[in-house]
């Protein structure tokens, strides 16, 4: 078996916000034995660019965080497009890799695979106990099979494809799109437009009730490499073989007006905000239970506050109106 620092380890979706943090986090590491592919290079939804891209290529350990991702508009407007793309991206991933004999593999899933109304802060055990949230179900619903495809093969071959869910996250390298980004950097964009544009006012999305919890890219991603460090035996005596996934959040959430605030803050914008209730407010409140985690070692260290503050520093120097 090659030394931990000489796995080939193949980070799909290196250029997204999680896939550039892991790259960051396993080069922190010294892990210099880094595969990466492009999405015009490899379309993960091709299984056969898949299949050939596994036999060229000698992987030990796959990162999957590769996916199609958006925040609640993208996902209410093109549900086919989520469904269809994260179920062959990651079904492709999987086999593939499975069939070219790649021993280890971490899927990125979602917080949203639990149901809609869920008992707070949400245990791994509540899923599948209830329905889900209407504006982002084909994207759980492929996240929820991606875990059961994970456990699955482990089941019949003896992989070890162990499945984190993240809760929101944030962070450098984000998707900054006006209509398809998450919330943090759709306002992020939002409140910095208007303070070049003197606007008197800035409006969001839904009643600003809903609680959301925001993790930071770089804890993500190091709490994904935390994940994949375990001993086998250690990370099955948290989870058993058909309930396999693991939390990862804070285990602290705002409401969306008080996330506002403080972007309104660090952005330094002096203008109203006011609330579009036309707009859907999604989950009342997903709060991940994290003591699996917990357990296992590991705790976030980026606070909110802090965050946006590295997350807007980012934003200034890449943006372009
Ligand atoms: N961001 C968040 O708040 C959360 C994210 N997650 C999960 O974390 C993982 C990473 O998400 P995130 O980093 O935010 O997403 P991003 O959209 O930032 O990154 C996704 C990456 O995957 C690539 N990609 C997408 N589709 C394909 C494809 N068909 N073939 C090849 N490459 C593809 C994209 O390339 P390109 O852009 O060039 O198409 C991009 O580099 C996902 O599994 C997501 O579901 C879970 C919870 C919250
Ligand atoms: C990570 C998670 O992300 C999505 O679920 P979500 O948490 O609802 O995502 P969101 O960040 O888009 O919204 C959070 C809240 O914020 C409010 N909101 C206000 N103003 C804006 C705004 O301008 N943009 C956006 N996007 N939201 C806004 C918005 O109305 C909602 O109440 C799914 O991808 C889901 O599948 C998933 O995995």
């Amino acid at each position: 078996m090659k030394d931990k620092l000489n796995k080939r380890i193949y980070v799909a979706g290196h250029r997204g916000l999680v896939g550039s943090a892991i790259v960051r986090a396993l080069r922190k590491r010294d892990n210099t034995n880094i595969v990466t592919r492009t999405h015009a290079e490899l379309e993960l939804t091709d299984q056969q660019q898949v299949r050939n891209f596994f036999a060229s290529e000698q992987i030990d350990e796959v990162y999957l965080a590769a996916a199609r991702v958006g925040g609640i508009h993208a996902n209410n407007t093109y549900p086919a497009e989520f469904i269809h793309d994260n179920l062959m991206v990651q079904s492709n991933v999987i086999h593939e890799a499975w069939r070219a004999g790649v021993k280890k593999l971490l899927f990125l899933g979602s917080s949203c695979i639990y149901p809609r109304l869920a008992e707070q802060p949400i245990r791994e055990e509540y899923l599948m106990s209830g329905a889900l949230e209407p504006t982002n179900e084909p994207y759980a619903i492929a996240k929820i099979a991606g875990i059961k495809m994970c456990e699955s093969y482990n089941r019949q071959y003896g992989t070890d494809y162990r499945s984190v869910m993240p809760t929101n996250l944030y962070g450098p390298g984000d998707n900054y799109h006006p209509e398809n980004s998450h919330v943090i950097p759709a306002l992020i964009r939002r409140f910095h437009e208007a303070k070049l544009s003197s606007a008197n006012k800035v409006v969001i999305w839904g009643t600003g009730t809903p609680r959301r919890e925001f993790l930071y890219v770089d804890d993500m991603a190091d709490a994904c490499v935390h994940v994949m460090g375990l001993d086998r035996s250690v990370y099955e005596s948290h989870t058993t073989p058909m309930l396999s996934h693991i939390n990862v959040g804070t285990g602290e959430d705002v409401t969306i007006k008080e996330v506002a605030e403080i972007i309104r803050k660090v952005v330094g914008f002096g203008g109203d905000i006011e609330f579009d209730a036309s707009k859907p407010d999604g989950t009342p409140r997903k709060l991940m239970n994290t003591a699996k985690l917990t357990s296992l070692g590991w705790r976030p260290g980026m606070r909110l506050g802090e965050g946006i503050k590295e997350t807007y520093a980012c934003f200034q120097a890449e943006y372009k109106a």
